[in-house]
């Protein structure tokens, strides 16, 4: 392998792997570090860790494990992906982490850019934007697990990093490749080691790509992959995909504004059940229960638990923010397991925590890299007989329920 990346999240490692896959990068997800031997072919490898909200500690270890292990598969380069909306506390993982693997790797320009122009977001004087709102104005500021209060990503990097946090803003890098690396050199220079840089459009990306062909590590959102490919000699090209026939279903704990509208749009056309936070947590309702009704329903039956930030809250405020995220995330990640168990083929998934723990649940170890259904979002097969599609919160058309369902099976 010639890249190694690691993912904090699963959705956001299918979001990286399907950046590289376009650029024409062979590229597997690993769920984890893996046991076995990866095929001499590929080039690209994404650990995903379900690093993002867990302790400290624990994600920097998680992330040092899976650098030793890319390492040892003869990566050169390595790239740590986190959420395009920088999804953190101010005593957050993506300081602590970036911090660990620039003093593992001797790395001193790091480069720190979550921007991905094709869901709308970018950077502009170290202010991280969605669409044309500031990120702690777009809906971020009521995430369930890393509210978002600042736009600043130097601001924020800063409560996180030991390290000084630089800028290189958005007049150098319309300059190109070149002058981007002599700001990379003179923000080093003054003693910053994550460097904030700013991006609008995929011609940034691209030029910052080409900028970072000799740095040992570079830090970002799945927009900061796309200029990579080419630096190893890869041509963008079509990705290979056969459909799988069978059936589907979908499960959504994603709280986000789209997935919410997803879930509403699905409906109207298709057979939807909510889950009902308190029940999971006090045990009234099984995973067998929604399994069964999962399996009797026709179509892309959806079960999600996707609500209002004010209902999110009172079920928070009554039963912690950690017990009532454990408990949602086990109880579907059980679900998904039965279901595959009873002959599910395509699983259909909305929230990176989500997907996390339905992909530990069903314990796929490797992924291989499908299709874009949506912007960030692959089709992935998993095995022989069951393939998967892992959105995003914020990821994601109206109808990308069904349009998950016509790339798994091949219907377009
Ligand atoms: N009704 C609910 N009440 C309280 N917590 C909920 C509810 N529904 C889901 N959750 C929890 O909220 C969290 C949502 O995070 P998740 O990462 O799955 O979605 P997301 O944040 O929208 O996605 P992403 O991280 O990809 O942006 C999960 O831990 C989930 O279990
Ligand atoms: O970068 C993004 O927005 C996504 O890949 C993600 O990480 C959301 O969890």
């Amino acid at each position: 392998m010639k890249l190694g990346c690691i993912g904090d999240d699963f959705t956001g490692s299918s979001d990286l792997a399907n950046t590289l896959a376009k650029g024409g990068m062979k590229t597997v997800q690993f769920t984890g570090i893996p046991s076995s031997p990866v095929p001499s072919d590929v080039e690209a490898g994404v650990v995903a860790l379900k690093s993002r909200s867990i302790p400290v500690k624990d994600a920097v270890a998680q992330s040092l494990a899976a650098l030793d292990w890319l390492k040892a598969q003869g990566c050169t380069q390595f790239l740590f992906k986190y959420c395009s909306t920088f999804d953190s506390t101010q005593d957050g993982n993506i300081g602590p982490v970036a911090d660990a693997l620039a003093d593992a790797l001797g790395a001193h320009k790091v480069i720190v850019c979550p921007a991905f122009p094709g869901t709308g977001r970018s950077i502009y004087q170290g202010h991280l934007f969605v669409n044309d709102q500031l990120l702690n104005e777009c809906g971020m500021q009521n995430h369930p697990l890393t509210p978002m209060t600042d736009a600043d990503i130097r601001r924020w990097m800063s409560f996180q990093s030991q390290y000084g946090v630089g800028h290189v803003p958005a007049q150098t890098v319309f300059n190109g490749a070149n002058a981007i690396r002599a700001s990379l050199e003179a923000q080093h220079a003054l003693g910053h080691r994550h460097l904030v840089v700013d991006a609008i459009r995929d011609e940034d990306l691209f030029e910052i790509g080409k900028a970072a062909k000799d740095l040992p590590l570079i830090t970002g959102g799945s927009g900061i992959a796309l200029g990579l490919p080419a630096n190893f000699g890869c041509t963008a090209s079509p990705v290979a995909w056969t459909g799988q026939a069978g059936k589907a279903i979908a499960l959504s704990g994603s709280c986000s504004i789209a997935t919410r509208e997803q879930v509403a749009h699905h409906a109207t056309n298709s057979p939807t059940r909510e889950i009902n936070a308190a029940d999971v947590i006090e045990g009234r309702l099984s995973a067998l229960d929604v399994a069964e009704w999962l399996l009797s329903q026709d179509g892309i039956p959806l079960a999600f638990s996707s609500a209002d930030p004010e209902v999110v809250k009172q079920v928070q405020t009554t039963f912690g923010r950690e017990k009532s995220a454990t408990a949602l995330e086990g109880f579907f990640a059980d679900v998904a397991r039965i279901c595959v168990e009873r002959g599910v083929t395509r699983v259909i998934t909305a929230g990176g925590e989500t997907s996390g723990a339905i992909v530990e649940g069903l314990s796929l170890k490797t992924l291989e890299i499908g299709p874009e259904i949506d912007p960030g979002v692959p089709a992935l097969r998993a095995s022989e007989s069951l393939v998967v599609a892992l959105k995003s919160g914020n990821f994601g058309a109206k109808d990308f329920f069904e349009k998950a369902n016509s790339v798994l099976s091949g219907d377009v």
